[in-house]
């Protein structure tokens, strides 16, 4: 049997954890805290980042990357913007490597395939994202996720075993970038979502957004190569509807927050969780630049991170031009 662990012991890792363990297999888990170390392995919670959950007793926490290393297969689940550094700082790594995390890396512009691809080359990368808040799926409640292996269809059959679970649905696909782009631009989409909460602009302006939303994911994910169909699928529209929807959502929480006038700087001073759309903007607009693809939603909540008053952030989206719906500018 496949020797599996997770990287990185927030929500997410923590979650998927318990649900790799629900069928009674030994799952490794490496945390960045050392006391979250002691913790798991004693009193079998995440204080720090997922305490709803009693943890299985199989589950063990290490600190030591060398451990995490020596599996077979890795899910990788650390923040987007310390994928880079955690991969580059293990001595070896893993046959399969299994990218959980949903984001672009700022500086650099790469999705975290490229990401994995440098620091680990002698592995096979495949991608998991779909609609999973991490205190739903810790719990056992069911849902379904595109699991897109970069080492094809050979992936996708040493994997299944491993992931799949009664209440957990992998379904296969062979684009990676698009399940890449799906989770990164949906975490933007859902901070624009929870402005419009904020604001107090209504349910329709909500359902809007997300189709608009949805249109720039779309074009975004075309002028990259992905498939139109994969982002209508789990990762994408999926992953969209459940993160715009819900303030169980860090990202569409932090949007309530900037609607509700509290100022970027404050919310994003001193937070421990993490809420990837709030670092994908800026990389997301400079990449839809570079690519020439029209994103003013993402361009929006990106001069919200900045600061921009969100009414007058809303005004402007409102004011543009009007055009066919089906336009690529936009
Ligand atoms: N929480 C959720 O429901 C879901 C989260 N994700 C994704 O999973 C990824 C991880 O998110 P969560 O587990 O929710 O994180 P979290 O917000 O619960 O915890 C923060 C994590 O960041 C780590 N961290 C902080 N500074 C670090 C550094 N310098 N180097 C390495 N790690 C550092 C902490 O150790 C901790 O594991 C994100 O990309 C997120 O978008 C994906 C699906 C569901
Ligand atoms: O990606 C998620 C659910 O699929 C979690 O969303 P948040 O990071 O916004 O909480």
């Amino acid at each position: 049997m496949s020797r599996v662990g997770v990287l990185g012991a927030g929500a997410w890792g923590t979650a998927l954890a318990q649900m790799l363990a629900s069928d009674g297999r030994e799952v490794l888990i490496w945390a960045r805290e050392t006391e979250l170390v002691d913790e798991i392995n004693t009193s079998h919670i995440n204080s720090l980042f997922l305490p709803s959950a009693s943890l299985a007793p199989t589950i063990r926490a290490t600190g030591d990357l060398a451990e995490v290393a020596a599996l077979d297969v890795l899910l990788v689940v650390t923040p987007a913007q310390h994928m880079g550094s955690v991969l580059g700082a293990m001595p070896t790594h893993p046959r399969d490597l299994v990218l959980c995390s949903k984001g672009i890396e700022a500086g650099s512009g790469r999705v975290m395939n490229e990401v994995a691809s440098a620091a680990a080359p002698g592995s096979a990368i495949a991608v998991l994202s779909g609609p999973t808040f991490a205190h739903e799926v810790a719990v056992g409640l069911p849902t379904a996720v595109t699991l897109a292996c970069g080492g094809g269809e050979a992936q996708w059959e040493r994997l299944k075993p491993v992931i799949a679970r009664p209440a957990f649905r992998p379904y296969y696909s062979d684009d990676v970038t698009g399940a890449e782009i799906g989770g990164a631009v949906k975490n933007v989409l859902a901070i624009a979502c929870g402005v419009v909460d904020g604001l107090g602009l209504g349910q329709n302006a909500r359902a809007a957004l997300i189709a608009r939303g949805y249109a720039e994911m779309l074009r975004f994910g075309e002028a990259l190569g992905a498939k139109a169909e994969t982002l209508a699928g789990l990762c994408g529209l999926g992953d969209l509807v459940l993160t715009c929807s819900s303030t169980s959502s860090r990202n569409f929480s932090l949007g309530k927050a900037l609607g509700e006038g509290k100022s970027a700087a404050d919310l994003m001073v001193d937070r421990h969780t993490v809420a990837e759309g709030a670092h994908t903007a800026p990389v997301l607009v400079e990449l839809a630049a570079r690519h020439a693809v029209a994103m003013p939603i993402v361009g929006a909540v990106n001069d919200l991170i900045a600061g921009g008053d969100p009414r007058n952030v809303v005004s402007s989206l409102l004011a543009r031009p009007l055009r066919a719906e089906q336009e690529s500018a936009g």
